[in-house]
């Protein structure tokens, strides 16, 4: 018999809330208090097993705020284990950031609705949803609508080549300011900066505050943050969520060093 209903495969839907709030309100509130937050971002191509028990063993120690779970291309589909991992050891909230619709792992928090509004590839500003609609209503995750920008960073990033986009210049933040504002007017609830993984040059401080004084919805900054003094830069330039990957993955002091720079800005806020 046929159904009027249109056939996706079938997806184990997380139906336990965790965060009963929501991600967004959150990162709203958060936003609006001025504290800052740290994302760590796990490739789950990149992380090993014994690598992953000791970070998240670690977390408990530092200031993380949320795991980031994704990469422009993955090949082994382990998703769901590092989630299972992630859940074993803390009660940090899990966010994929999503290549693909591929990368749908109805096991994790919420998810960014990535929508990469700095490139003219109509696939990545709107086809990939269509696609992934059904799959992603189905999931229960908690959708997080995000205008999600490519900031050049000196060599062509995976994420530009895999979506065939060109990236913001590096020296245009009024570009970028105006990207950002079209995005928050179409209804984009967060808008990421993003110099690409491993960057050579992280997103420029002028971009983040140019971006920060023409929108009102929060701004996640990341690519190439791997000190404490890039990490500050951004978060003072006006970044309210940084995301680390390689910088972790590369360098164990790095994640108490940025858990102390979130720590001296949280701080300041209290006080204040
Ligand atoms: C609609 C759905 C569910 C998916 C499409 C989402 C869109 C539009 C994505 C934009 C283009 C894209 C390929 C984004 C990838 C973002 C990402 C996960 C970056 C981090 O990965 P990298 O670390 O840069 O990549 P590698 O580790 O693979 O080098
Ligand atoms: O791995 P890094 O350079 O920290 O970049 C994180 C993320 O913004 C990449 O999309
Ligand atoms: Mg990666």
């Amino acid at each position: 018999m046929r159904s009027t209903q249109p056939q996706t495969p079938r997806l184990e839907a997380n139906t336990t809330r965790r965060h009963p709030l929501g991600l967004q309100t959150i990162l709203r509130t958060y936003k609006s208090y001025g504290r800052k937050a740290l994302a760590v971002l796990l490739d789950p191509d990149k992380v090993s097993q014994d690598g992953l028990s000791v970070l998240l063993t670690q977390t408990k120690q530092y200031a993380v705020d949320l795991f980031l779970v994704g990469g422009s291309l993955v090949t082994d589909y382990a998703h769901k284990e590092v989630i299972a991992s992630i859940r074993q050891h803390t009660d940090i909230p899990v966010v994929l950031f999503p290549g693909n619709p591929l990368h749908i792992e109805p096991s994790a928090d919420a998810i960014l609705l990535l929508s990469l509004i700095s490139g003219r590839n109509p696939e990545f500003l709107i086809g990939q949803h269509v696609i992934a609609a059904p799959l992603l209503k189905r999931s229960g995750l908690e959708i997080l609508p995000t205008g999600y920008m490519l900031v050049d960073s000196g060599t062509q990033t995976t994420v530009s080549y895999i979506s065939g986009t060109t990236p913001l210049p590096h020296d245009k933040p009024d570009v970028a300011a105006c990207t950002a504002m079209a995005g928050e007017m179409l209804g984009l609830q967060l808008l990421y900066l993003d110099a690409g993984s491993g960057a050579r040059w992280p997103v420029p401080a002028a971009m983040i505050a140019a971006v920060r004084a023409a929108v009102d919805t929060p701004i996640i900054v990341g690519g190439g943050i791997n000190s404490g003094e890039k990490a500050y830069n951004a978060l003072k330039a006006g970044a309210d969520v940084i995301v680390v990957g390689n910088g972790i993955e590369q360098n164990p002091d790095l994640l108490p060093e940025l858990s102390a720079v979130i720590r001296e800005f949280n701080q300041s806020v209290v006080q204040a």
